[in-house]
């Protein structure tokens, strides 16, 4: 290959033994005008205009007039081939006119076709052809169509003087072709940008959570309708099971899918060759359109591309089509683009359908979750708890739970996480006093690696655990003063440091918290910080003692025998009236978790369809002042050293207890049988420290 001021020229090898008349070639003038440019100046024409990337229609017109006089010839003609016909792109004679354009017919036709068949110059008499040329992969680049044409040249050349003519000629075809090619390369690289710019929009679409599968149908097909330049476009998903096409956004009138049979058309044959396909009216097949859609449509194609649209997985998903160009045919140019775009949809589109069954997965999961713990009762205080429950569930509040072990006071949490709008993030519990002091710090806030002995590893605590999501604190009245420090900063600032650590970690958690101590107590005796109460206890509910809760004992007792007897297969057994007596009247110290261990144990253990007070083996515990309320021969045990006036206190919440308790929970009748007034009782009770809830009160 020889080269040209740095530009590329390929020989044609016929031409080879003309270099040695180059030397001769300076005489050649036959048709110059008086004074024409030389070589080198025009060589200097041709380097400035490539350097201004000017398009190949300008960079023609503005060297085609000094080449025509450089080499003297009657007229120079660039023909190029459009749709199968010659067409005459730009012209010149020796005087540098170019308006009086001849027509094809006027030129060496035959010389021409000879030329481009051969891939090199031709000579015939006066006339000169050399082809101009851009191949599909030229430059290892893909070009969408070739460019097919040819200069001609027409002259009296001598001998001598067609080294020089040939060279010069191959000077202006390099820089025609390469301005053509630097052409298509940045209208190649716009497109890949608008290409890439789309598939990024529909990214995001497909991430957005609100967004379904018609939305980013619309959107690609309304970016292919505008990078395109054409009325329509529609993707046809396919229906593998019911061998169906079904085309969204419908090129129908309303919002309806367009369903036609999977191999009707050009879309099927697009679906059964994985080819793309171009259809134009009058130069294609007619019968290969389905006009009974165009008919039901009230729409006629004039013309159309169809591209395959094909999965990540190499998987064919359905097709692609594009309908009348506004301007032109379609071609290859438009059948790159669209497979461009078709790459992207595909992948965007299974994308969504992953996306969605994600989404429908952890929506059944999620329900699955709250359904698994429902929060059962019909006792007013229990529906109290559960609707202020739903209603703070709205809100971001801090919610403190009250309520003795076993209460259901996570039950609770759970509910309140589940009606929220955090119910799609995690729900994670922690019972603080599970954990000695040093472990509880870490295993909330988390710790950095070496920030003690044992951490080998970083390690993320609950609270990033929980982000997005709730995070239940039980037993928070046994967090030790560090550990309530360490809470009371991150709820308030809503970042946390790892132990050991020293970057602050934003956190978005909704804490609940819950007790079974009397928090005024402890914060009474400095045992628990008051500002972190206050920063706790924004909202509280307080849950009654099962015993406390009338018949919902059954109702849970059922509840539970459901829960277990599905999980081990047994057909449900009915509660006796025996039973059903002997739940009712049973004190129920460890509340809704005793009854639901006695359940499950009932569930392993009986047999046959009905339940009687005896295998529910409910024992009376032994006498203690927690659980021997009933009886009225009831010691309380005060160890010493004690002082009277806490004997004294221990004494008084032990007896208010016992009262209520005998009262079933209404607290005008205990008020009364300790000869107090209601509100008096209510006063009383918040002094000893103890809890005062509406929920003691039966309905
Ligand atoms: N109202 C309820 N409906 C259904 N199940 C309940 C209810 N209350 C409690 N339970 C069940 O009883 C058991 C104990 O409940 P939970 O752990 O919520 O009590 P708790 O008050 O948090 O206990 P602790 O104080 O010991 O942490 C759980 O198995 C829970 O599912």
């Amino acid at each position: 290959m020889k080269r040209f001021f740095g530009l590329p020229v390929d020989r044609p090898p016929q031409w080879r033994n003309m270099d040695t008349m180059t030397q001769h070639s300076s005489s050649f003038h036959a048709h110059a005008p008086s004074n024409p440019p030389d070589e080198l100046a025009f060589a200097g024409d041709v380097a400035r205009a490539l350097r201004a990337q000017i398009s190949r229609p300008a960079l023609v017109k503005q060297l085609l007039p000094s080449f025509t006089a450089l080499l003297g010839l009657e007229t120079a003609t660039l023909v190029t081939q459009q749709k199968g016909r010659w067409h005459v792109d730009a012209w010149s004679d020796s005087s540098g006119d170019t308006s009086h354009r001849p027509p094809p017919s006027a030129l060496p036709l035959d010389l021409i076709s000879d030329a481009i068949d051969h891939g090199d110059s031709r000579n015939a008499g006066r006339w000169w052809v050399v082809p101009c040329q851009v191949d599909i992969n030229e430059n290892g680049t893909i070009v969408a169509s070739p460019m097919v044409g040819c200069l001609v040249l027409e002259s009296e050349i001598q001998p001598q003087d067609r080294n020089r003519l040939e060279r010069i000629s191959q000077l202006l075809v390099t820089a025609i072709t390469r301005t053509e090619l630097d052409g298509r390369h940045r209208h190649r690289i716009a497109q890949l940008t608008s290409v890439l710019e789309a598939a990024a929009k529909w990214q995001q679409t497909q991430l957005q959570e609100s967004s379904n599968e018609n939305t980013l149908l619309r959107q690609i097909a309304d970016t292919a309708t505008d990078l395109i330049g054409c009325e329509r476009a529609s993707i046809f998903l396919w229906d593998k099971r019911r061998k169906k096409l079904i085309g969204r956004p419908a090129l129908g009138i309303d919002d309806r899918p367009l369903i036609v049979p999977d191999n009707a058309g050009i879309v099927g044959e697009v679906l059964a060759t994985k080819e793309p396909q171009i259809w134009n009216a009058n130069s294609d097949d007619e019968a290969r359109i389905n006009r009974d859609v165009d008919r039901s449509l009230e729409f006629r194609t004039r013309s159309l591309v169809a591209v395959p649209l094909i999965g990540p997985r190499g998987e064919t998903i359905g097709v692609f089509e594009a309908i009348n160009h506004l301007e032109n045919h379609f071609d290859n140019s438009d059948v790159l683009l669209l497979s461009d775009l078709a790459t992207h949809a595909a992948v965007a589109i299974q994308a969504q359908r992953a996306q969605q069954s994600l989404t429908e997965s952890r929506d059944r999961l999620v329900r699955d979750a709250a359904r698994s713990t429902p929060l059962i009762g019909e006792h007013p205080a229990v529906a109290a708890v559960r609707e202020s429950g739903t209603k703070v569930a709205k809100t971001d509040l801090t919610v403190m739970i009250l309520g003795s072990n076993g209460t259901g006071k996570e039950v609770v949490a759970r509910h309140i996480h589940y009606e929220s709008d955090r119910k799609n993030g995690p729900f994670i519990a922690v019972n603080c006093a599970a954990l000695v002091e040093s472990l509880l710090e870490s295993e909330l806030f988390g710790h950095e690696r070496g920030s003690f002995t044992d951490a080998n590893a970083t390690r993320v605590g609950k609270f990033e655990l929980a982000n997005g999501g709730t995070l239940f604190l039980d037993e928070v009245g046994d967090m030790s003063p560090g550990g309530q420090a360490k809470l009371l900063r991150v709820l308030e600032q809503r970042e946390v440091v790892r132990v050991g650590g020293s970057v602050p970690i934003p956190v978005d958690v909704r804490v609940i918290a819950a007790t079974n101590q009397p928090l005024e107590q402890l914060i009474a005796q400095k045992r628990f910080r008051e500002d972190l109460f206050f920063r706790l206890n924004v909202v509280s509910l307080t849950l009654p003692d099962l015993a406390a809760r009338g018949r919902d004992v059954l109702l849970l007792a059922n509840h539970f025998l459901n829960h277990f007897c599905y999980e081990i297969g047994r057909k449900v057994p009915a509660l006796s009236d025996s039973a059903q007596t002997a739940l009712l009247s049973h004190r129920w110290p460890g509340n809704v978790r005793e009854l639901r261990n006695t359940i499950e144990r009932v569930c392993y253990l009986s047999t046959g369809d009905m339940i009687h007070a005896p295998d529910l083996e409910l024992r009376q515990p032994p006498t203690s002042p927690e659980n021997d309320r009933d009886s009225n021969q009831r010691t309380l045990r005060i160890d010493l050293p004690t002082s009277l006036a806490e004997s004294t206190r221990l004494f008084q919440i032990d007896h208010i207890r016992h009262a209520i308790h005998q009262c079933g929970g209404n607290m005008t009748e205990a008020a009364s049988k300790l000869d107090l007034h209601r509100s008096n009782l209510y006063r009383k009770m918040k002094q000893l420290g103890m809890r005062t809830g509406e929920e003691e009160e039966p309905a």
